[in-house]
């Protein structure tokens, strides 16, 4: 290629500065995208378009809703300009609505649905510790952790205190189970073969759980979990709840399964969660499955940034959480005693990280 002409530089610059001046306003206006979903949601527009199976007019649309017309149209608009609903003619003139891929997506119901992460991440509760995020970065220690600065507790103890953003956080990891363990049945099936019990450490609710033995029914699912958290979860004929610390003991199984419970905490914690659940497994045959992030993952463009908010989200909400590149991971589990493990990257932010002893 020849060198570029002083011409050229000066286009090239105007055309630059002339994309970041466009670019500037997505992070003047961020916001409106989340508080726009959000409205979407909780107006339950996806959920009455999919229950009607044909397009539907704006009239007939904001009646049932109970909406002002005017405003549903503009929420619309912004929304079809992101790809969530789609316009279509109706031959009467009329303008009318249907789904797409993405607006499935925000139903309050349904196998894939994400409305319950919507509006856990948009609550006031989780929003808050963001406006303490340059503090934590001064924070040379890290003694003011984001989330503590906006509530005076950490998120486990707001959770065990506050019963209505327990039931939001656990909706919301419920929704992203339903999501990941689809993958990971889909993607790596083998890794339950031979298992014929597993422990889910900080299970949460016990939906990852659930859908892992109703696929593997050979299984028999330990769901554990902080007592305020297993004494809510949902009765199960197939998940036993147990309420206990992972810091204490994990109950003994074949294997344990940890899925987005190591990237709330920091390297030490970690350590001393992952010995424990080697501590729980046989010594020979088991293992730990991790279902987690692994930073700098190849050919996962799509999802690449999706790691990095992540870990972002991890420096707001958590202590000393983060999200770690497989050389971390490698770290972390050399460190708690693991002799090998293996990655296997699937259809999901997350991939599933199997260690031996
Ligand atoms: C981010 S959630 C993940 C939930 C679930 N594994 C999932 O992916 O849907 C982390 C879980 O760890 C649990 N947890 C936190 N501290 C714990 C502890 N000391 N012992 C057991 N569970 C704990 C929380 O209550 C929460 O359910
Ligand atoms: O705010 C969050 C979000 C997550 C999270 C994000 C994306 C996923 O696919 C799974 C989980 O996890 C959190 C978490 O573990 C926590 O302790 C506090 C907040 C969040």
């Amino acid at each position: 290629m020849g060198k570029e002409t002083n011409g050229e530089a000066r286009t090239r610059e105007e055309n630059e500065d002339s994309q970041a001046q466009a670019d500037i306003w997505k992070y003047v206006f961020g916001f409106t995208e989340m508080a726009v979903v959000k409205c979407a949601i909780e107006l339950g527009i996806a959920d009455f378009l999919e229950s009607n199976q044909q397009p539907v007019s704006l009239n007939q649309l904001s009646a049932a809703l109970g909406c002002c017309s005017s405003s549903l149209y503009r929420v619309l608009r912004f929304l079809i300009n992101r790809g969530i609903f789609e316009e279509t003619s109706t031959g009467n003139g009329e303008i009318s609505y249907v789904q797409t891929p993405l607006s499935r997506l925000l139903r309050k119901e349904g196998g894939n649905s994400m409305a319950a992460f919507v509006l856990f991440e948009s609550s006031p509760v989780m929003l808050a510790p963001w406006h303490n995020l340059s503090a934590r970065v001064l924070s040379k220690e890290n003694t003011v952790p984001a989330f503590d600065a906006a509530h005076g507790k950490d998120v486990w103890k707001l959770a065990e205190t506050d019963p209505g953003y327990n039931n939001l956080l656990n909706n919301a990891m419920a929704c992203d189970a339903r999501v990941s363990i689809s993958a990971i049945i889909n993607g790596c099936p083998e890794i339950f073969k031979g298992i014929s019990s597993l422990v889910d450490v900080g299970g949460g609710d016990g939906t990852a759980l659930r859908i892992l033995v109703e696929a593997f029914p050979w299984i028999k699912g330990i769901n554990f979990d902080l007592p305020h958290v297993a004494s809510v979860a949902p009765h199960s004929n197939s998940v036993q709840h147990v309420g206990g610390n992972m810091f204490d003991y994990v109950p003994k199984a074949d294997a344990a399964f940890l899925m987005w419970v190591l990237h709330d905490w920091g390297d030490d914690e970690c350590i001393q969660i992952l010995r424990k659940c080697g501590e729980a497994i046989p010594k020979d045959t088991g293992k730990v499955i991790i279902v987690e992030a692994v930073i700098g993952r190849k050919g996962d463009d799509k999802l690449k940034d999706v790691g990095l908010m992540l870990d972002l989200v991890m420096m707001a909400h958590t202590s000393n959480g983060k999200e770690r590149t497989a050389k971390e991971w490698a770290y972390l589990l050399s460190a708690a005693g693991f002799s090998r493990h293996t990655i296997n990257h699937i259809n999901a932010v997350q991939s599933v990280i199997q260690a031996y002893l």
